[in-house]
């Protein structure tokens, strides 16, 4: 049962600070690390869901397997642990106010009605114009401290035509454009 991969064999027993590093400090660190901007989609009996993420990052590639982090406080964790599936939405330039809005404390039809989707292997949600989705089934999941690491095995993928990529640094978005040919 894919729900029963959630957060098995937990590597962290708790979410404690080391002495003198503060939240604060780690959390100011890690803004210096961009990444890409994902909106993390499901459906299935537990409902339809989204959140956006940016703890998100590739395994391997056999099979193909991505990661994506995902607070067990979050309103959306209930409907991702029992779906057991997702697709992971590669935010794309022009994306930024919707990362926004699936950052949270928005009603969920909110949320998905600022977007076109449609559906591939597993249901869950796929963004039309992302720069490129992954649907996946969840294959495994661990817990580490607030969060559960959930492994995601891709069974389709849909590769949009974005010219510009989107990336969050420094607590801002950049929206990033392919090298130009020479
Ligand atoms: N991995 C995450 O859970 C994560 C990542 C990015 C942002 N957020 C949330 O989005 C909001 C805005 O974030 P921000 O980047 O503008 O400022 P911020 O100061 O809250 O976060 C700075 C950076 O710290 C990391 N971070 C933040 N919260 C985290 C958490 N709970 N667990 C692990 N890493 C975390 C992320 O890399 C983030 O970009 C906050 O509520 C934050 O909690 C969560
Ligand atoms: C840029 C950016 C990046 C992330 C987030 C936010 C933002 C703005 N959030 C927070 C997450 O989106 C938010 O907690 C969910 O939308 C759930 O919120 P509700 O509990 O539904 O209000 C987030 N949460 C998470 O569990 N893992 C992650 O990787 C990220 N990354």
């Amino acid at each position: 049962m894919l729900h029963n991969a959630m957060a098995s064999n937990p590597v962290s027993p708790s979410a404690s600070i080391p002495p003198g590093l503060q939240k604060a400090d780690y959390r100011n660190a890690m803004a210096r690390l961009g990444a890409a901007v994902n909106i993390i989609t499901t459906d299935g009996p537990a409902g339809r869901a989204g959140f956006t993420a940016s703890a998100v990052c590739s395994v391997t590639d056999e099979p193909p397997t991505l990661l994506v982090c995902l607070n067990r406080s979050a309103s959306v964790y209930p409907a991702f642990k029992a779906n057991g599936v997702l697709c992971v939405n590669v935010l794309a330039a022009g994306h930024q106010s919707l990362s926004a809005l699936f950052g949270g404390r928005t009603p969920m039809d909110e949320r998905f009605a600022a977007a076109r989707w449609s559906s591939k292997t597993t249901g869950s949600p796929v963004l039309d114009d992302a720069a490129v989705s992954f649907d996946c089934r969840v294959v495994h999941a661990t817990s580490a401290g607030t969060h559960d690491v959930l492994f995601c095995e891709a069974v389709s993928i849909a590769i949009g035509g974005a010219a510009q990529g989107l990336i969050y640094f420094d607590r801002q978005y950049h929206e990033i454009a392919a090298p130009q040919q020479h």
